[in-house]
């Protein structure tokens, strides 16, 4: 599991570090420091963002542990220094973008380093005032130090145009909102400047976060200069991992500055998290802190349902699947295919005869007929129903009806039976009557979110959704009770329990009828989870989270690279859950 600390936490683990002396911004510019000379030893050769070229998305990576000599990743920077100098440091250019608190502080002290490697090194001042022991050391070292004021903003670009580097140490942790003047102007301009200039801008590398990100929220306020690289210190945070912001951060680097991580270490309430190797990484945190998580290949091979000796194809769960009409029949084969290739007891499809053939063409295993399931997956591929009366569903939004009246306990005279978990897509969003409990897990896009807000009497629209995902993830599970899983190029899932935030797709992911498949592997989830669910309310969340990943994996599986199609998705499920399993 990934961890992403919210500043309050942040806070909350430094104070008592820095209060026993601990150097914790020396680790800080000294670790920025060898990632600088990385970056620029490696050259621009090395080329942007090469995740993202491959439609990958970028990686988060731990920058190791502290060293014997209570240097940050000493081992793995030395390796560095001897087997990555294609470039030569020596008389590079750097430019640092310094603000007034300890980021400004952490850059300055790294600048220092930069140019005692023999680095030409220019500090930028935005502000009048600037960290002191930062500024005397990086003075001292023969940094040249400009302000803001005096060189104006377009001579700051021509300086950026003529360095290999740029640092972004304007705000950090103790930022709020959108970038204010001076920094945001020069922000905004630097962003434009970037955007002109392509492959001619230099490497930039984000200090701890990129300036003007929502830290704990990842929105994106106002301008941000996008980085190459952000080089993040002691635990990740919200904003590197969560939509919008995530896409401003390049590739994360998170530098070990001695945070503790055991529980009751740190003297403040509830355990506390690690995220550094060695340092081991425990489930479940306090929801008030703030913090997201993003599961990874070892957290869902915990979670996946694998069958005993003693199961038999009732005990291992079954699916009950409402998709597809006539007019889409597509959906009920994706939603079935990716429910039975996830490994269900059973798959029963409920829909008009003429789908449950189609359905059955592809996948033979499906039982086309009603009976008892552990869980629901209800909607892909079924129109809404709105005010008026919409396009034929050929009776599907009747069946998904009674099958909601099971989720959400509130019983009719033909459907009876205990707590049900479902996943509830496409048109049954349109089909919520009552308050839903959280085993229910609703499945949107920013589309259809917004339209279950405004119907909710929220003032919000798809774009608003894609502003601020987390607000609006969290708005939705408050007002209805539900699991929320947000699709996206980073899927953002918010229950009772922690939020997660997972990147696991390539960017051709985003096809028709991939949601159908994530629906039919969620579905499978919870069926085989289902006793477990419904007493356990934070579960339902980390089985979304479990499922995006296994969905997120098998279509990088089926693109290898390139375009895929749906069915494709499903059909690399199995290798991918052998690949979690085995690992
Ligand atoms: N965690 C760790 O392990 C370590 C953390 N360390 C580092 O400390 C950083 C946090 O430092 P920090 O607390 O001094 O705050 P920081 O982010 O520099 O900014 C505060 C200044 O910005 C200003 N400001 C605020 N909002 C603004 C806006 N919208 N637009 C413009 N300006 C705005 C605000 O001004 P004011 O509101 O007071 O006028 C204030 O002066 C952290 O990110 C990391 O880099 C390392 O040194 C050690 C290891
Ligand atoms: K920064």
């Amino acid at each position: 599991m990934k961890d992403a600390w919210s500043s309050d936490e942040v806070r909350k683990a430094e104070e008592p570090l820095i209060a026993a002396g601990e150097p914790l911004m020396a680790r800080a510019a000294y670790a920025l420091a060898q990632a600088v000379l990385r970056e620029v030893a490696a050259g621009p050769a090395a080329g942007r963002a090469p995740d993202r070229r491959a439609g990958r998305p970028a990686a988060v990576r731990l920058g190791g542990s502290l060293g014997s000599d209570g240097l940050p990743g000493t081992a793995r920077i030395r390796r560095a220094r001897t087997a990555g100098t294609r470039g030569e440091v020596r008389g590079a250019r750097a430019l640092l973008l310094v603000g007034p608190g300890n980021n400004g502080g952490d850059t300055l002290f790294a600048g220092a380093h930069l140019v005692r490697r023999g680095m030409s090194v220019t500090a930028v001042l935005a502000s009048t005032r600037a960290h002191e022991e930062g500024l005397a050391a990086f003075r001292s070292a023969g940094g040249k130090v400009v302000t803001l004021a005096d060189i104006r903003v377009p001579s700051v670009v021509q300086s950026a145009l003529a360095s290999d580097v740029v640092l972004d140490g304007l705000v950090g942790v103790g930022a709020r909102g959108a970038l204010r003047p001076p920094a945001g102007g020069l922000v905004r301009t630097l962003a434009e400047a970037r955007e002109k200039a392509g492959e001619r801008w230099p490497r930039t590398i984000a200090v701890d976060i990129p300036s003007g990100i929502g830290v704990d929220d990842g929105a994106v306020p106002g301008p941000v200069l996008p980085a190459d690289r952000t080089v993040t210190f002691g635990a990740l945070k919200p904003g590197l991992i969560l939509p919008p912001a995530a896409h401003l951060a390049g590739e994360v680097e998170l530098v070990d500055v001695g945070f503790p991580t055991v529980a009751g270490t740190t003297g403040w309430s509830g355990a506390v998290w690690g995220v550094a190797p060695g340092r081991h990484a425990m489930s479940g945190t306090d929801p008030a802190s703030g913090r997201v998580r993003r599961m990874e290949p070892a957290d869902v091979a915990e979670l996946w349902p694998v069958p005993s000796p003693h199961d038999h194809k009732y005990t291992r769960g079954v699916v009950g699947v409402i998709a597809g009409t006539s007019t889409y029949p597509g959906a009920a084969v994706l939603a079935t295919s990716g429910a039975v290739l996830a490994g269900p007891g059973m798959v029963r499809y409920l829909g008009p005869e003429a789908v449950g053939t189609r359905v059955l063409l592809a996948r033979p295993e499906v039982v086309v007929a009603g009976g008892r399931v552990q869980a629901w997956v209800l909607g892909p591929g079924v129109p809404g129903v709105g005010p008026e009366d919409g396009p034929d569903d050929d009776g599907q939004a009747r069946r998904i009806f009674g099958a909601l009246a099971a989720v959400t306990g509130v019983l009719s005279e033909d459907v009876t039976g205990g707590k049900m978990p479902a996943v509830i897509d496409a048109g049954a969003l349109t089909m919520l009557e009552h308050r839903l409990p959280a085993w229910a897990v609703l499945t949107p896009h920013a589309g259809e979110l917004a339209e279950l807000l405004q119907g909710l009497g929220h003032d919000v629209d798809r774009a608003a959704v894609e502003a601020q995902p987390l607000h609006w993830v969290r708005t939705a599970h408050q007002a209805t009770g539900a699991t929320v899983l947000l699709k996206g190029a980073i899927t953002v899932v918010a229950g009772p329990g922690d939020v997660y935030a997972q990147a696991d797709a390539p960017t051709w992911t985003g096809t028709a009828g991939s949601g159908d498949v994530l629906a039919g592997i969620l579905g499978t989830l919870l069926a085989g989870r289902s006793a477990d669910v419904v007493q356990d309310e934070t579960l339902a969340a980390r089985l979304a989270a479990a499922a995006v990943l296994v969905h997120g994996r098998a279509a990088a599986r089926a693109s290898a690279g390139g375009p895929l199609a749906a069915l494709e998705i499903a059909r690399a499920v199995p290798a991918v859950v052998a690949d979690l399993l085995g690992a």
